[in-house]
């Protein structure tokens, strides 16, 4: 099933797809350059350096690399937990043990994905975060964001509003994908921070 059929903001799929273009014209060392940076500005942020459980999730291809980020977190000692996508697009949640704790899973014609091999929380798993990394493509001015348009992340936001939860919510982002606009929805919720290599953005 797609997503697409039933995408309210025809802007957003325009958008999505002339970002995603830009990603894939980046080579393995500007991945790598810009990994690095995000994983060092990252973890000298304040929502991080006392957040005690982190939501996060592994980026994969030529997303802004998260991977260092979250070894150095489970090296401080901090409980990271990684998204299981689910049939419905809802997110389950799973204990990051190190790389080695990692399964690639093939989610229909979606990128390959790795997701935790362990033990299932459960989608409530997430009111447990002190702090949210949110994947995305873009963030504007106001730290409306745009996601892959699966929905997944309005969902856990609309979760965690729900249980009166109030995580800090980070992107992490290459330069160019903070813009002035991006389209916004009845149902999008604006994040506190974007993080890029050039540095650090907050929106409240
Ligand atoms: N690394 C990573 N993990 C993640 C996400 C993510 O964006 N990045 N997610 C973020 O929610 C969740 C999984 N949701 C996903 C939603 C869409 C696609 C995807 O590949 N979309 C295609 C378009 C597919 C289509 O048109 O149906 C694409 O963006 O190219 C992948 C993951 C949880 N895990
Ligand atoms: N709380 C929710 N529960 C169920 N579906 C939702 C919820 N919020 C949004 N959706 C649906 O998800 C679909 C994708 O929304 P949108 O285009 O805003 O995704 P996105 O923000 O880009 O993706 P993501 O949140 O995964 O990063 C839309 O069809 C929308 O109606």
């Amino acid at each position: 099933m797609s997503h697409v059929g039933r995408e309210s903001e025809p802007g957003k799929r325009m958008l999505r797809r002339g970002f995603l273009s830009v990603r894939n014209g980046l080579t393995a060392d500007d991945v790598r350059e810009t990994a690095a940076a995000l994983a060092a500005r990252a973890l000298g942020l304040p929502e991080l350096a006392h957040a005690r459980t982190v939501a996060a999730y592994v980026s994969v291809g030529s997303e802004p690399g998260t991977l260092a980020l979250l070894d150095a977190l489970l090296a401080r000692g901090v409980r990271v937990l990684l998204p299981v996508l689910m049939a419905d697009n809802d997110l389950d949640w799973g204990a990051y043990a190190g790389p080695g704790s990692l399964v690639r899973v093939q989610h229909g014609g979606k990128m390959a994905l790795l997701e935790p091999a362990g033990e299932r929380l459960g989608p409530e798993a997430i009111l447990d975060a002190d702090a949210v990394l949110l994947p995305g493509l873009a963030v504007d001015a106001r730290g409306m964001r745009l996601g892959r348009g699966g929905g997944s992340y309005d969902r856990v936001l609309a979760r965690l509003e729900r249980a009166g939860a109030d995580p800090a919510l980070v992107v992490l982002l290459y330069d160019t994908e903070v813009v002035e606009r991006v389209p916004e929805e009845a149902h999008d919720r604006p994040v506190h921070a974007v993080v890029t290599p050039s540095g650090v953005r907050r929106f409240r």
